[in-house]
């Protein structure tokens, strides 16, 4: 893409105590797309949410958003930058449009009729005047969106946006996302552990699995079918070692392995057979996006 990123990770790590949260992770997101990352829980998505925003400090590598380093120019990056990393901070006993004059206060730089074109493009008129208490979840999750929209970012984060929702809510949640990016030409990074929540909202999307990516792609192309080879393999443990240096192998289920390049299939063959591994070949036929998170989740569908 010729345009430069709204947001560019390169070789983020997190450490805390001994534990490699976040194990080096790259990835660059574009102006207008809504990118999805899609992990299960405790895959570390919120950690790297939190050090994007800067929240908290990553061990090494860094953050650009709109060109400028999170950790040595935080206030320049923050101007293009909306997000909603917990719940969105919201005064329930002050009026929707209350709480937005109460955070549009803490930043001269935003104009009153800022407030105006927020309400609209969250489409809230109806029910701004009343008190906060009385909106429903989904309502709410607005009003913070309109609220991370006040500093008219380039990039907008959200971490789970339909946690909690009703189907309706849900439905309009992604709607709204998609809107977002097509019309306004924001950069929409939204984290979940749906599968097909991301397929349904996202232009791409980065898996993210134990603190590593492991693919980074279209949604299109990741939903299209694709064979897989997928190895029974007896005693799974050492097919497991001597597999462990090459990339591109998962483990399904129970004591299945798949395989992606089919390029070097009898060579890793050759060598379990040598170390005295019982191989058994299946082939398969799984939508990759599917077939991936299958494997991520332990060949339970998550739902
Ligand atoms: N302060 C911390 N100290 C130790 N371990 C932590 C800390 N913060 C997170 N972790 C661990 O890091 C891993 C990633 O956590 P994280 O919250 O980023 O995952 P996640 O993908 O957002 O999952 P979820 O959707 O469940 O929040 C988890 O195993 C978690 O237990």
């Amino acid at each position: 893409m010729s345009q430069s990123p709204a947001l560019s990770v390169k070789n983020l790590r997190k450490t805390i105590g001994k534990k490699d949260i976040i194990k080096g992770i790259s990835f660059d997101l574009y102006p207008g797309e809504v990118f999805g990352f899609l992990g299960p829980n405790g895959a570390g998505k919120t950690t790297t949410i939190r050090m994007i925003v800067g929240l908290i400090k990553p061990s090494s590598g860094t953050v650009l958003i709109g060109g400028k380093n999170v950790q040595t120019h935080f206030g320049d990056a923050m101007k293009d930058l909306g997000c909603i990393v917990e719940n969105p901070e919201l005064y329930p006993y002050l009026t929707g449009w209350e709480n937005l004059e109460h955070f549009a206060r803490m930043d001269p730089s935003i104009p009153q009729k800022r407030l105006h074109e927020v309400v609209e493009l969250v489409d809230m008129g109806n029910r701004i005047h009343d008190r906060v208490g009385t909106y429903s979840l989904g309502m709410r999750q607005r009003l913070g969106i309109a609220q991370a929209l006040l500093g008219n970012p380039k990039l907008l984060i959200l971490d789970e946006p339909t946690n909690g929702l009703d189907p309706a809510g849900i439905r309009e949640m992604r709607e709204f996302i998609r809107f977002l990016a097509e019309k306004e030409k924001l950069c929409v990074m939204v984290s979940s552990h749906l599968l097909s929540e991301i397929q349904l909202m996202c232009d791409r999307v980065a898996i993210i699995s134990k603190g590593s990516i492991i693919r980074v792609d279209s949604v299109h192309a990741l939903l299209a079918e694709q064979e897989r080879v997928v190895w029974k393999a007896e005693p799974l443990e050492k097919a497991e070692s001597l597999l462990r240096e090459v990339t591109n192998v998962t483990r399904l289920q129970e004591n299945l392995i798949t395989l992606y390049d089919e390029n070097q299939i009898g060579k890793w063959n050759r060598m379990l057979v040598t170390a005295g591994v019982e191989v058994k070949e299946m082939r398969t036929k799984l939508p990759a996006l599917e077939d991936l998170f299958l494997e991520l989740t332990g060949g339970e569908h998550i739902e």
